[in-house]
């Protein structure tokens, strides 16, 4: 703990990330050397002239550069560099467990086998807990802005062999694409044990999130922000505690809100909806899970306490066992012991 002026600093409590693109951790840094390992040439002179692209009208513009910058990753050791690096860089910023989505189709469909993405990922994931002090799981995430046959395809072969998935997500463009029309990849995931996600009320409207509910039966939403559009959905998310992954810089660079001063967080915090704070694209959007608390604490002057529920809310939404979302509780508890001021 640190204290500056009248205010105390604190470091950010240990979390788990539920709402994380591994394709979106991919750094400038890591998108040159990896252009210069597997020799391809890129639309940009250098990091400087990349960097001037992050600068997003809102989703679909975020979306075609997240996808282009996907070419350099070509060989299972492009995915395992990856996602050690962003192991290492969550863990330094409190991060003890992460469920981590990938995007196998934006891979297949450029050419890349699905062995390729999903090992390589794999493998440094097999590790995490060992390596970093991260116990993860994988998700593959489907794109709702191709048809349902294609992921109803690629959930297939995952399956046949064998990949090392807890779950599936959706994600992409989401405006005009609702959750309804992945019923059969959904109800296709439930019958192989798989765990649901969904992202829904990003862009798209609260009654998408009515639909990821209804319909995929999802057990989180990601994002879910636009459900203070709508009454209803509020009083029912509540009720029923349907945990929601907030992704709060991922939301202002999306321009879903102007600036993080409009947030709704504080509010829906305030009112008992089960909310988490997360990344989403950290190499896109400004910052990792730390940054984002550091930022809502500085915005939103969030205390100790409500980081702290922030957090546990993190651990139980996590598809983590039991023991190990004990422990994780308990480094919450002494995280706000040495946290607090001394009386
Ligand atoms: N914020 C986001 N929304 C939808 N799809 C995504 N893919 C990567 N990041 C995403
Ligand atoms: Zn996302």
């Amino acid at each position: 703990m640190e204290t500056i002026g009248e205010k105390t600093t604190t470091t950010a409590p240990p979390v788990a990330e539920l709402h994380l693109h591994i394709e979106g951790t991919l750094q400038p840094e890591l998108i040159f050397s990896l252009a210069e390992r597997n020799g391809i040439d890129l639309p940009y002179q250098d990091i400087d002239e990349l960097r001037e692209k992050y600068e997003f009208r809102d989703l679909q513009s975020f979306l075609d550069l997240y996808y282009a910058n996907m070419a350099v990753l070509q060989t299972e050791q492009d995915f395992t560099d990856m996602t050690c690096d962003y192991l290492k860089r969550a863990a330094a910023g409190g991060v003890r467990h992460a469920e981590i989505m990938m995007d196998p189709q934006a891979h297949v469909s450029r050419g890349v086998a699905l062995e390729t993405c999903v090992n390589g990922v794999a493998k440094a994931l097999a590790t995490s807990n060992e390596d970093f002090g991260v116990s993860t799981l994988l998700i593959a995430a489907f794109l709702r802005d191709m048809p349902e046959d294609s992921a109803l395809d690629v959930l297939e072969q995952l399956l046949d062999m064998n990949a090392p998935i807890a779950g599936i997500g959706l994600d992409s463009a989401e405006v005009g694409n609702p959750p309804s029309k992945f019923q059969r990849l959904y109800q296709r995931a439930g019958e192989a044990g798989l765990r649901r996600i969904a992202h829904a009320g990003e862009e798209g409207p609260a009654s998408y999130i009515t639909e990821a509910l209804d319909i995929l039966h999802v057990e989180r939403i990601d994002h879910g922000i636009r459900c203070m559009e709508d009454t209803e959905v509020v009083q029912r998310l509540v009720a029923e505690q349907v945990p929601l992954t907030v992704c709060p810089l991922s939301n202002v660079r999306l321009r879903a809100v102007d600036k993080l001063e409009d947030h709704p967080l504080p509010e829906m915090l305030a009112i008992g909806l089960n909310v988490s704070v997360n990344s989403d694209d950290p190499a896109y959007f400004g910052g990792y899970v730390d940054d984002n608390y550091q930022q809502l604490v500085k915005v939103h002057g969030f205390s100790v306490p409500e980081q702290a529920t922030l957090a546990a809310n993190s651990i139980r939404s996590s598809f983590a066992s039991d023991e190990r979302k004990a422990e994780l509780l308990e480094e919450v508890t002494q995280w706000v012991k040495e946290s607090l001021p001394p009386q």
